[in-house]
């Protein structure tokens, strides 16, 4: 897929702003972002093209059967092997002090540290990809998987990318993810059940 002229990838939403590179809240203190550009082991380093990603397309949702019908998701724009980086997942990096604990878009980076990366209001093409459950496979396609990337200029940074899944010693996944599919991950089940805990207490103060 060629991406938009504008530079945006074809269907980002006006208003949200598009970013290629983390942002990192006031509170992510440079001692935090050193941590996060200091690798203690590391074996492979990627190097990300900067832009939009030739491999995924944000789609609208047209689907009543689809749990997230009428919001977008993230679909495969060619045939997806095993084990290929997708996407770098973007967004404000940020600690737990400056959490936003409504979020759907924050994902964790470093639980020790508290660093979470929130594209609610900024982000990439990740932000789109959505959980598994209830949408027809039997279980997700795709994962996350820390990462270090070569930011140039010798200098390597920690982020957070998404992965087609293995193809497990079985190969019962050795297709990947085909042309035309959506890419799941899972969200994990603390994601659903604070979900539903929430519902709980809207219901409750209704009633
Ligand atoms: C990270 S966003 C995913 C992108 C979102 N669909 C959009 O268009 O912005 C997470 C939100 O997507 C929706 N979502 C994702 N996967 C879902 C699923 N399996 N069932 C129901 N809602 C889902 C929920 O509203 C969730 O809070």
């Amino acid at each position: 897929m060629r991406p938009a002229r504008s530079g945006l990838p074809k269907g980002w939403p006006q208003g949200l702003v598009y970013i290629t590179a983390p942002v990192y809240s006031r509170l992510c203190a440079a001692e935090v972002q050193k941590s996060l550009h200091t690798p203690s082991a590391v074996t492979d380093v990627l190097k990300v093209p900067s832009g939009p990603s030739p491999l995924a397309r944000i789609t609208k949702i047209g689907n009543p059967s689809h749990p997230a019908n009428g919001q977008s998701g993230l679909f495969a724009a060619q045939h997806l092997p095993p084990d290929t980086f997708i996407i770098l997942y973007l967004g404000l990096f940020h600690t737990r002090e400056d959490a936003d604990p409504d979020s759907d878009y924050d994902l964790s980076l470093d639980r020790e540290l508290g660093v979470g990366i929130d594209a609610t209001r900024m982000g990439n093409e990740a932000r789109f990809i959505n959980d598994y459950r209830g949408v027809g496979p039997p279980g997700p396609n795709a994962e996350f998987r820390e990462v270090w990337i070569d930011a140039g200029r010798g200098k390597m940074e920690r982020r957070m990318g998404v992965f087609v899944l293995s193809a497990g010693k079985s190969g019962k996944r050795a297709k990947g993810i085909a042309k035309g599919d959506e890419i799941l991950v899972s969200y994990g089940k603390g994601f659903w059940s604070e979900r539903q805990k929430e519902q709980d207490a809207a219901t409750d103060a209704d009633s």
